[in-house]
């Protein structure tokens, strides 16, 4: 039996069929194709066969950037939790492998493109935050052959060593996540992101975590953790900063307002930052779409100790774009009563009542569970389950013909 030779806009991966009467009349089934992707629009019709594919399983990229300390990692495992199973390093592969893979998706570190290695970054006199330091060539080429269905072999950036070790393999999964200092920056590689998010963290905050986790866990002196920051600010500024007016949602996090003049930087004012009209995604709201809410909901339903839980919630504007921002202030004292605050947000695209909840106590041990950056880490995560189910659901609805050459 003769091959027929298809050329399809959609990826390898997509799910083909021949329509009757045109598989009596060519004499073949699904078996005896070949399909070519490209995306070539000028294919020409040599005849009326018809095959429709549904690219039910292309991958869905995800990027997600923030500076090196600011909970990406916090963040990746909410969200893997999100969509059920472990996430975990490649099996058999590099032990200080970057990469978590788990049934649906999977999270890859930018860190890997760095194109200097921890010495030749010393030698440059750069800091791993710059662009000449990183490959944003091979990160478009290997991200756009993941989405296009197609396996890659991806470099390691090992973190113990400071030096680029051989390869791996990442194959191309239903979610690919991009984490890292720079998935906005390069306009290629931004292309490519259905939905994106920015990690915020002010200053201040990021001090305090850093002291938190490297005077502590790592045994850092407060001098070099000051020294740290103070070294990367300007590139900080200059290269991942700027990423935030492409996002598509933004978690800021500030010191409180609630305390007058706090410096321990425990109570934090946490914003989500929502961008008007981004295909399949409908902003999170409080009571009301649209109008501007101020709420305590301190009292019989919700315990709160000093200094006390405030969420505000309205429209404006961020570098130019129109948003929709939902803000909490304060702590939770107890998360069980989560549910109070739940049952007032509208579009959290929650399977069943109380999902958010459940989600925050399941994993009420990781960082910021009792405040906004978990709350609102965990309903990003529902939001994009969502928006991944909406993307499947629409390409199967619109079947792509293509043509045999
Ligand atoms: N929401 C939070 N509330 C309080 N502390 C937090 C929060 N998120 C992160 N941290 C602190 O910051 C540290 C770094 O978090 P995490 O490992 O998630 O960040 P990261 O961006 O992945 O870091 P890196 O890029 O350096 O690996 C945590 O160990 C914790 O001390
Ligand atoms: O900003 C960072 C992102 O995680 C790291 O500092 C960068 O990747 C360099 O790593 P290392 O400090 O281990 O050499």
């Amino acid at each position: 039996m003769a091959v027929c030779t298809v050329y399809t806009t959609q990826s390898l991966h997509s799910t083909c069929s021949i329509s009757t009467p045109t598989k009596n009349h060519l004499g073949f089934n699904q078996k005896h194709v070949v399909f070519y992707s490209t995306n070539k629009k000028t294919t020409k019709r040599a005849s009326s066969a018809v095959i429709t594919c549904s690219a039910d399983t292309q991958t869905v990229v995800i990027g997600l950037a923030a500076d090196s300390g600011c909970g990406k990692s916090t963040f990746m495992r909410r969200l893997t939790s999100v969509f059920g199973g472990a996430a975990e390093p490649p099996r058999g592969g590099n032990p200080d492998s970057n990469t978590l893979i788990s049934d649906t998706t999977t999270v890859i570190c930018l860190d890997d493109y760095h194109s200097l290695d921890r010495t030749g970054r010393k030698e440059k006199g750069v800091t791993a935050l710059d662009p000449r330091a990183n490959n944003f060539d091979l990160m478009y080429e290997q991200v756009k052959a993941i989405k296009d269905g197609t396996a890659v072999e991806k470099p390691i950036y090992n973190h113990v060593t400071g030096l680029l070790d051989p390869p791996e393999l990442i194959k191309p999964p239903k979610i690919l996540v991009i984490e890292g200092l720079h998935p906005m920056y390069d306009q290629r590689v931004r292309d490519l992101l259905d939905f994106s998010i920015y990690l915020d963290i002010s200053n201040e905050v990021k001090f305090a975590w850093k002291i938190q986790r490297d005077m502590a866990e790592r045994g850092h002196s407060l001098e070099s953790i000051k020294a740290s920051i103070e070294a990367r600010k300007p590139d900080f500024d200059a290269y991942i900063d700027p990423q935030k007016q492409y996002a598509d949602a933004v978690i800021e996090v500030l010191p409180t307002q609630l305390i007058p003049d706090d410096n321990e930087g425990k109570v934090l004012r946490v914003k989500l930052i929502m961008k008007e009209g981004v295909e399949f995604f409908s902003p999170v709201y409080l009571f009301d779409e649209g109008s501007s809410i101020s709420w305590i909901p301190c009292g019989r339903k919700l315990t709160c100790s000093y200094p006390g839980i405030k969420f505000s919630y309205g429209p404006d504007a961020y570098y130019g774009h129109e948003v929709s921002v939902l803000e909490m202030d304060g702590q939770f004292d107890r998360l069980d009563e989560l549910i109070y605050v739940e049952s007032h947000l509208s579009n959290i695209s929650t399977k069943f009542y109380g999902e958010v909840t459940q989600q925050m106590l399941k994993h009420a041990d990781f960082p910021g569970s009792n405040n906004g950056t978990g709350l609102f880490q965990t309903i990003v995560g529902l939001k994009i389950r969502d928006l991944f189910e909406q993307i499947v659901a629409s390409r199967a609805k619109t079947p792509v013909e293509a043509t045999k050459a």
